[in-house]
């Protein structure tokens, strides 16, 4: 038991579970994607170093990460400020922002979106992959990270006193780096002595959460209270994913409003689309794990923002919901899966 014991740390401070309402459990409002800058092929060059403007967007759509101007999510405040309030306006209560040390976490911005819009914001700590690990992570021990990450939770991060509430997203890659490896027992230990929810961004690879899984057991760490996202991306097997459901973790799929053909750190994935999203998480609910899975939209990048002709934050709310109810997930399972189990997830014990 700590201080924290039932309630959900938010950067305006502690809430009780039942004011979050409808959450995303898998959201960006300030970052930079640069680590995962991928060339264009030659022929694109141009296209991709023009600015952002409508005939661009298609090409943009299939080529996020090509496009350097993209990556920047940090510049778009403004617009973000208002598809939160679009967010809100649409019957959203919560978004679990992921950004951790790698990436451009930015605290005060997180601040004053929550105090301008009503969104309950949290926060999160940690590491995000290798690439952006600084030579000072590298060298530290596990006990150092794991003071450093229960630092950010009850003291404040990034120099500020705004405390984050959840412990990630934490980056692997795959294979899972030695760097990485030790951010990960760092993390169990730190959940051992919090309480507190994790969520985990695998490696590229079908059998890169299940490893994850192992090494934050082997390490102490709940598994019932750690989210594996990006499942959309990484388990396309049936039995493999009922497989990997067993092992107790939440199951995420975060990336709504993604459509692409060709996904570039892995051409060997067919991307799904949002339909075949709906149709894994029917199956997913048939199979009994209903009180298990959660959604979001991971937006981290530009062109996700309505602004540059995306889908922004409220399209699970708008378009997502509607068709989870068409396919048979009855509107009891879209709460829990909205509103139960983010809440339960986020509740420190
Ligand atoms: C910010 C982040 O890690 N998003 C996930 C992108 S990925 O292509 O699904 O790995």
């Amino acid at each position: 038991m700590t201080a924290l014991s039932g309630k959900v740390q938010t950067v305006l401070g502690l809430v009780e579970p039942s004011q979050l309402g409808r959450t995303m459990t898998h959201e960006h409002l300030t970052m930079t994607f640069e680590c995962c800058y991928f060339p264009p092929a030659p022929g694109d060059k141009m296209i991709a170093e023009a600015p952002i403007e409508m005939k661009n967007l298609h090409w943009l759509r299939q080529n996020p990460y090509s496009c350097h101007e993209n990556l920047l999510l940090w510049q778009e405040t403004d617009a973000v400020r208002e598809e939160l309030l679009c967010y809100r306006r649409a019957g959203g209560g919560t978004i679990v922002e992921n950004t951790t040390t790698g990436i451009a976490r930015n605290l005060p911005v997180l601040r004053q979106l929550a105090k301008d819009t009503d969104v309950h914001i949290i926060a999160g700590a940690g590491y995000y992959v290798d690439v952006t690990h600084s030579e000072e992570t590298r060298k530290s021990t596990v006990e150092k990270l794991t003071d450093i990450i229960v630092s950010e939770v009850l003291h404040g991060a990034d120099g500020t006193d705004i405390r984050c509430g959840v412990i990630g997203e934490i980056g692997t890659s795959w294979p899972i780096t030695e760097s990485e490896r030790k951010v990960l027992r760092a993390t169990a230990h730190a959940q051992t002595q919090l309480g507190c929810p994790v969520i985990i961004h695998p490696g590229r690879n079908p059998a890169a959460p299940a490893e994850v899984v192992r090494i934050l057991q082997e390490a102490g760490g709940d598994i019932s209270k750690t989210v594996m996202s990006h499942l959309d991306r990484t388990i396309f097997d049936h039995g493999e994913l009922l497989e990997f459901a067993k092992m107790g973790s939440y199951l995420e799929y975060d990336l709504f409003g993604t459509e692409m053909l060709n996904y570039p750190y892995n051409m060997e994935v067919d991307m799904p689309s949002d339909s075949q999203r709906v149709q894994t998480l029917a199956f997913l609910v048939k199979e009994g794990y209903e009180d298990r899975i959660v959604i979001a939209h991971d937006i981290h990048t530009k062109n996700r923002l309505t602004k540059y002709g995306g889908h922004g934050y409220s399209h699970i709310l708008k378009n997502i919901v509607p068709k989870m109810l068409s396919r048979g997930i009855s509107q009891n399972q879209v709460d829990k899966i909205l509103i139960e189990n983010p809440k339960h997830w986020l509740t420190f014990k």
